[in-house]
C-alpha cells in the first residue's frame, strides 16, 4: 500500500477487514451502463448530476439505517440522480453485494460499487457498473485499473491530493473523483477538491465526493469544476424524504 500518510483507527481498522476478504475465485463479466453518458444525460435533462450512496451507516454515523435499500435506491432516481453508489462493505458501512445486486436489478441508471478493493480477486465478488479505486491503497493502481476493466467495470479512480492525482492520471483514469474526507481525521474539506480539480484535464470525468450537504455546496463544487457529486449523508439523513432530499441536490439553483 502506498502509505505516504497516517491513516485515521477506522480507516486501517477497514483496510485490515479488507486484506481478510476472499474473492469468488470466478472471473466476473460486465456488461456496464455508461456512466459519463448517464453524467451527460443529466445534463441535457437539466438535472445536477448526482450519484446518490445508498449508504447504512460509516465511521463517521450515528447508528445503522436499516431501510430497504431498494426502496431508498428507487426513491433516489426518482429524485433524479443520475448513477448510484452502494456500499459493500459489511464490517464498517453495514453494506453487501447481495445490495448491490437487488438495488442494479431494481434501477437502469449505472451503479458504482463502493468498497476497499486492494486485490483483483476483490473485483469478481459481485458485478456493478463502476467500481471504485482508491489510489492511495493501491501499490499497482495502473494493473487493477486493467484488471477491472478487462472485466468490464467502469473505474472511478479517488484522489485525495495533486500527487494522487498525477497517479491516477498516469495510470490512464478517465473517470476521477477527488474526496474531500481527510483519511487521516476523516474530516472534510470542501477546499480539497477546489485544490486538486484544477489540474483535471477537460476530458476525465470528475467527480466531487464527502461532505455536500447543501444546494449552496452542490453550486461551489460545480462552479470549481465537478462533472458530478457523490452524495450519501445528506440524502439518506436529510430532513426530508430520500426522494426530496436527492431532488433538492440535483435541481440547480437558478430554477429554484
Ligand atoms: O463516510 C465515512 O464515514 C468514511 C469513513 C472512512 C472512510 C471513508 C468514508 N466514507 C466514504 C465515502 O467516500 C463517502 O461515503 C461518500 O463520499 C459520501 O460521503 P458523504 O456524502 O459525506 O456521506
Amino acid at each position: 500500500m502506498n502509505s505516504r500518510e497516517e491513516l485515521a483507527p477506522a480507516v486501517a481498522s477497514i483496510l485490515e477487514a479488507a486484506r481478510q476478504r476472499q474473492g469468488p475465485g470466478e472471473r466476473v463479466a460486465v456488461t456496464p451502463r455508461d456512466f459519463p453518458a448517464a453524467v451527460a444525460r443529466a445534463e441535457a435533462d437539466g438535472r445536477v448530476p448526482v450519484v446518490a450512496e445508498v449508504k447504512p451507516t460509516s465511521p463517521t454515523t450515528d447508528g445503522t439505517d436499516d431501510r430497504d435499500p431498494v426502496e431508498l435506491a428507487e426513491e433516489m432516481v426518482a429524485g433524479g440522480a443520475a448513477a448510484l453508489s452502494v456500499l459493500t462493505e459489511p464490517e464498517h458501512f453495514g453494506g453487501s453485494c447481495e445490495t448491490l445486486r437487488r438495488v442494479r436489478e431494481a434501477v437502469d441508471v449505472p451503479v458504482l460499487r463502493k468498497d476497499f478493493l486492494l486485490e483483483e480477486q476483490h473485483l469478481d465478488a459481485v458485478e456493478a457498473d463502476v467500481v471504485l479505486l482508491i489510489a492511495r491503497f493501491l501499490d499497482d493502481l495502473e494493473g487493477m485499473l486493467t484488471a477491472a476493466r478487462e472485466r468490464g467495470f467502469q473505474a472511478l479512480v479517488e484522489v485525495h491530493d495533486r500527487t494522487e492525482l498525477r497517479q491516477a492520471l498516469d495510470a490512464g483514469a478517465d473517470v476521477v473523483g477527488v474526496n474531500n474526507r481527510d483519511l487521516a481525521n476523516l474530516v472534510v474539506n470542501l477546499e480539497t477538491f477546489e485544490a486538486v480539480a484544477p489540474d483535471v484535464p477537460d476530458d476525465v470525468t470528475l467527480v466531487a465526493e464527502s461532505g455536500i450537504a447543501m444546494p449552496a455546496d452542490v453550486a461551489r463544487m460545480r462552479r470549481a469544476g465537478a462533472d458530478a457529486l457523490l452524495v450519501g449523508t445528506a440524502i439518506m439523513r436529510g430532513s426530508g424524504t430520500v426522494t426530496e432530499n436527492t431532488r433538492r441536490l440535483t435541481t440547480p439553483m437558478t430554477d429554484r
